[in-house]
């Protein structure tokens, strides 16, 4: 039977605090979508004018054939502009990706108590959180999304921590992703003509997780959104998503002539990974490489599933723009600042699409 939410009060302890999450919401009956998830106007996304994003995804595997100089020419040029790109050849099994998609299907298909468990202050394990939207104590209106989030400390504590519905699936991705993620990483620090030791390369990437998504099919996708406007803020994300589409970026170069400020869909590409920029490359390149900015829709026909890894500094990382850019470009863009406090500020506000990197702009940004 579904439950009367006689107040917003009893509607965010069924979706939030007891862990029902939306998916426990729409399967309570509901027919249309509760107020709190109504988005302002300005925030709502119209999927009848998007464009889709036509370049074809990066082979990687041309690394290490004749091609490789335009290769990565493609990826420097791809994160200066967009912030987004595609990969294909990229190391992870294709046949990992179909399992990946599977188990977030099965770990949030779970009856809520199950899930519940791992819900913040209550979880087992500080590796392991099980949540709903981004920040709901802070946001006006609530993302059609729940989450499950795991913390790599290494492969011993993951598989003793993680939930054992996901835990094996989800750890090869991470370790099969990362060796793509450090290749890409010194690729695009060496275009910056920069050499770095590697232990910069794993102070950038020192901190990894792996999320699942599970964004529930909404009675009304027009008024509500999957994820709102933001940029991830670490360093690189590797971004499994399924084929129901809905990922969207802005457009904040002229690479689209008359496209500034306009969003295109990321389309799903079977066997591809997406690989997104986050702040801290942004900052750390001086501003070179950008940030994206994205959201994601919500449809009405299925439920969708997304299963990023995030690659980060370790909190207690110092942080800021690497020194043989700032006397390239003969101004610092970005104040230093150590990664925790960058987290702090992130994970205390709602999205806000780029809002995230006032916290560490100087005046000269
Ligand atoms: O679901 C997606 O496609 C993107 C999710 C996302 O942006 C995030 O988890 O930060
Ligand atoms: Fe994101």
């Amino acid at each position: 039977m579904a439950p009367s939410f006689a107040d917003g009060n009893s509607l965010f302890d069924f979706v939030v605090r007891d862990g029902n999450g939306v998916k426990g919401l729409v399967d309570s009956g509901i027919s249309k979508v509760p107020d709190q998830y109504i988005q302002p106007q300005q925030e709502r996304i119209d999927n009848q004018n998007g464009i889709s994003h036509k370049l074809p995804p990066i082979d990687l595997s041309k690394l290490d054939g004749p091609n490789h100089d335009q290769v990565v020419a493609e990826i420097a040029s791809a994160a200066e502009k967009l912030g987004f790109f595609q990969v294909v050849n990229h190391g992870v099994p294709v046949e990992l990706l179909e399992s990946l998609k599977d188990v977030a299907h099965k770990f949030f298909a779970q009856p809520p108590e199950k899930k519940a468990i791992y819900c913040k202050g209550v979880s087992p394990s500080p590796y392991v959180k099980y949540g709903t939207s981004f920040v709901p104590e802070k946001e006006r209106a609530l993302e059609w999304k729940d989450y499950i989030n795991m913390v790599y400390t290494n492969d011993a504590d993951a598989l003793n921590h993680w939930p054992n519905e996901c835990k094996e699936v989800a750890l090869e991705f991470l370790n099969t992703s990362i060796k793509m993620v450090r290749k890409l990483v010194e690729i695009l620090i060496g275009k910056l003509g920069v050499t770095v030791e590697d232990s910069r390369i794993d102070a950038l990437t020192g901190f990894k997780m792996v999320n699942m998504n599970y964004y529930p099919a909404c009675p009304n996708p027009d008024l509500t959104v999957g994820v709102g406007r933001h940029s991830d803020m670490g360093t690189l994300t590797v971004l499994l998503q399924d084929g129901i589409g809905g990922l969207y970026v802005k457009v904040d170069e002229d690479i689209y002539a008359g496209r500034k400020g306009d969003w295109i869909e990321i389309p799903p590409i079977p066997g591809a990974l997406v690989i997104n920029v986050g702040d801290t490359l942004q900052v750390a390149s001086n501003g070179r490489y950008k940030s994206a900015e994205h959201r994601v829709r919500t449809t009405s026909t299925q439920s969708r599933v997304s299963i990023p890894i995030f690659t980060t500094p370790k909190p207690t990382e110092k942080i800021g723009p690497l020194p043989q850019v700032v006397e390239t470009d003969g101004v610092a863009r970005y104040r230093e600042f150590a990664f925790q406090e960058y987290m702090n500020n992130f994970f205390g506000n709602a999205h806000d699409g780029k809002k995230s990197l006032d916290f560490a702009k100087l005046d000269s940004a």
